[in-house]
């Protein structure tokens, strides 16, 4: 199971965005934060600049939509060129309904929880996504301290992954840096999003591969990932 690094441009500086992609080429995924506002107290950009990021870099982008009515907005950032598309669990209406819109559409689909949301009653909903996405800080914002408190969630949605036999990815967000990627590696993650540990570090793309290297030490030994 591969280890991969999405830095955020939500940290990046927002008047040079093609310049901040290409400076992080190397890196697995661009992760980019949609915002709206209502579901989380920020505002950021929405699919005219997906459309522009995309045609921007050859990074595929991993677009995380913190957005209302997820049903009706998620499927236009896949014809917007993103590769994958996370909603959130509390804004779906009718989360299968819209995992297979993203999936048909030709996007991976992928669904997150906040802190405070369980993943148990998510269980018979995991054959339908491509990875989920556990919340390590309350969405909205970057640059805020990783909550340990995650770590059991991340390990429990591992195990489900690994009691259902599926090949979904298990991407974390927030406060992810040098001092908590292992612990995130350790618990079960593979997917790493790091916006201020990457576009803070003086060199955005050596803070990617040292990223890399760090969380590819744990899972080289850890239980989850040999049970593969
Ligand atoms: O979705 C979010 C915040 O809501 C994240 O993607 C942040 O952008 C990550 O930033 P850092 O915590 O790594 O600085
Ligand atoms: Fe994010």
């Amino acid at each position: 199971m591969a280890v991969q690094i999405n830095p955020s441009i939500l940290s990046a500086d927002f008047a040079r965005l093609a310049e901040e992609a290409k400076a992080v080429e190397g890196a697995d995924w661009l992760h980019v934060d949609v915002m709206d506002n209502h579901f989380v107290p920020n505002l950021t950009l929405g699919v005219p600049v997906v459309e522009s990021l995309a045609r921007a870099t050859d990074t595929p982008l991993d677009c995380h939509l913190m957005i209302e009515d997820a049903d009706r907005w998620a499927p236009q950032y896949v014809e917007a060129g993103a590769g994958s598309v996370t909603f959130h669990a509390e804004a779906a209406a009718a989360p299968v309904r819209l995992a297979r819109e993203i999936r048909a559409k030709g996007a991976r689909a992928s669904m997150a929880l906040k802190p405070a949301t369980p993943v148990e009653p998510y269980e018979d909903l995991l054959p339908e996504l491509d990875m989920v996405l556990i919340m390590t800080v309350e969405p909205g914002f970057g640059g805020q301290a990783f909550l340990d408190i995650m770590l059991p969630k991340i390990r429990r949605t591992r195990e489900l992954i690994t009691k259902h036999g599926l090949e979904l990815w298990l991407q974390v967000d927030g406060g992810v840096s040098a001092s908590t990627i292992e612990r995130c590696a350790d618990a079960g993650a593979d997917v790493f999003v790091a916006g201020s540990a990457v576009y803070g570090a003086e060199d955005p793309a050596e803070a990617v591969r040292a990223l890399r290297t760090q969380a590819e030490s744990v899972t080289a030994t850890a239980a989850w990932a040999c049970a593969h």
